[in-house]
């Protein structure tokens, strides 16, 4: 089997062929290609001879899909699997699988940087440090005894829980379906209408798909207190956030921390969110933490191995 790697994993191609040995070992060949591209007649040529493919996050259209005809497997270095064009896939009987995991204790710490970020005020408080000011009218706020609303409690959003927990928060949620284990931890479902009202932070941790896209609206907006903050590390489209710059810039409610965009990267100059009142931002990094990238290339690697054995795992389609 050919095995291309058509864009950079975030390790070195050393490290990425250590890894991938237990296959090479096996016979099977791996062109790796350090280069991202965009150019989809590159991107065409690239698969062209490929019968798995390892792709991070850049989109991956169906015509590139069809233009591997020997493609058997595409195994996803993400999370999320919302940038490939899966319809295309399952019409061509490609299976593909994701890195679930790979990232989790990454996205769950920057999760609570933002959250103690905006409570504290870091991100101006910095700026007022060099300058020498002191911390006159900027207010300190505690995680401990708030409440924290978690939409999607899969792998980040129970983690996210069990953190919450150990900050001496009360946890509510909100998802398709309820876990145990979380709810003898405490946490406490309700419907997203409930978990809106009653939060004092508000932390997204649902996939984007037909189903969430937009779901954050102008209404939900509007049932979160004036004391509120709402975290983003999911995906930019699940808000709508127009809506949420100008919730913020009315100051209906106290602050937002934003890691995804609806278009990245570059994010542009005139997004609604880049000029925010009390917003921090950072530019979809999450993930991106040294360890999830080792991670992500031995799930990446494994998924790959289990689907040549007839046992694949981390299967989306
Ligand atoms: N910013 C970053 O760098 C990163 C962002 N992410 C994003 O975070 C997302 C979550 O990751 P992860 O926790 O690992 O994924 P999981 O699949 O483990 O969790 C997703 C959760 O969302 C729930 N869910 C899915 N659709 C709906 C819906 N329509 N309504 C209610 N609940 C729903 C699932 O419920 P059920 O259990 O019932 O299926 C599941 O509990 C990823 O999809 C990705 O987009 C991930 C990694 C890094
Ligand atoms: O793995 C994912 O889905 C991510 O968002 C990483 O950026």
């Amino acid at each position: 089997m050919k095995i291309t790697v058509l864009e950079p994993l975030g390790v070195e191609k050393e490290k990425l062929e250590e890894i991938a040995r237990p296959l090479i070992e096996k016979g099977h060949t791996l062109e790796i290609f350090e280069e991202k591209s965009t150019d989809i007649e590159e991107l065409k040529r690239r698969v062209k001879d490929t019968n798995i493919l390892v792709i991070a996050n850049s989109p991956l259209k169906g015509e590139v899909i069809k233009a591997a005809s020997d493609l058997e497997m595409i195994s996803v270095a993400f999370t999320g699997v919302d940038h490939v064009d899966l319809d295309i896939a399952k019409e061509n009987d490609i299976l593909v699988s994701n890195a679930a995991g790979y990232s989790t204790p990454a996205v769950v710490e920057l999760t609570f940087g933002l959250m103690i970020g905006i409570l504290r005020n870091v991100v101006p408080l910095h700026k007022v440090t060099r300058e020498g000011g002191t911390m006159e009218g900027f207010r300190q706020r505690e995680l401990h005894g708030r409440t924290l609303g978690i939409l999607g409690t899969g792998d980040i959003g129970g983690d996210v829980a069990k953190v919450a927990i150990a900050f001496g928060m009360k946890v509510i949620a909100f998802n398709r379906s309820e876990n145990e284990e979380l709810k003898n931890l405490g946490v406490e479902y309700m419907s997203m209408e409930d978990v809106f009202k009653t939060s004092d932070i508000v932390t997204i941790h649902l996939p984007l798909n037909d189903k969430t896209r937009g779901i954050v609206d102008q209404r939900y907006l509007n049932m979160l207190k004036k004391d509120a903050i709402l975290i983003n590390a999911a995906r930019g489209p699940i808000i709508d956030n127009n809506a949420l710059a100008k919730a913020l810039n009315e100051e209906k409610i106290s602050g937002s921390g934003i890691d995804v965009f609806d278009m990245e990267p570059p994010i542009p100059s005139d997004y609604p969110l880049l000029n925010a009142k009390n917003t921090v931002l950072t530019p979809h990094i999450a993930y991106a933490s040294e360890e999830a990238m080792v991670r992500r290339a031995g799930i990446v690697f494994k998924n790959i191995e289990k689907f040549l054995e007839g046992n694949p795992q981390n299967v989306i389609i």
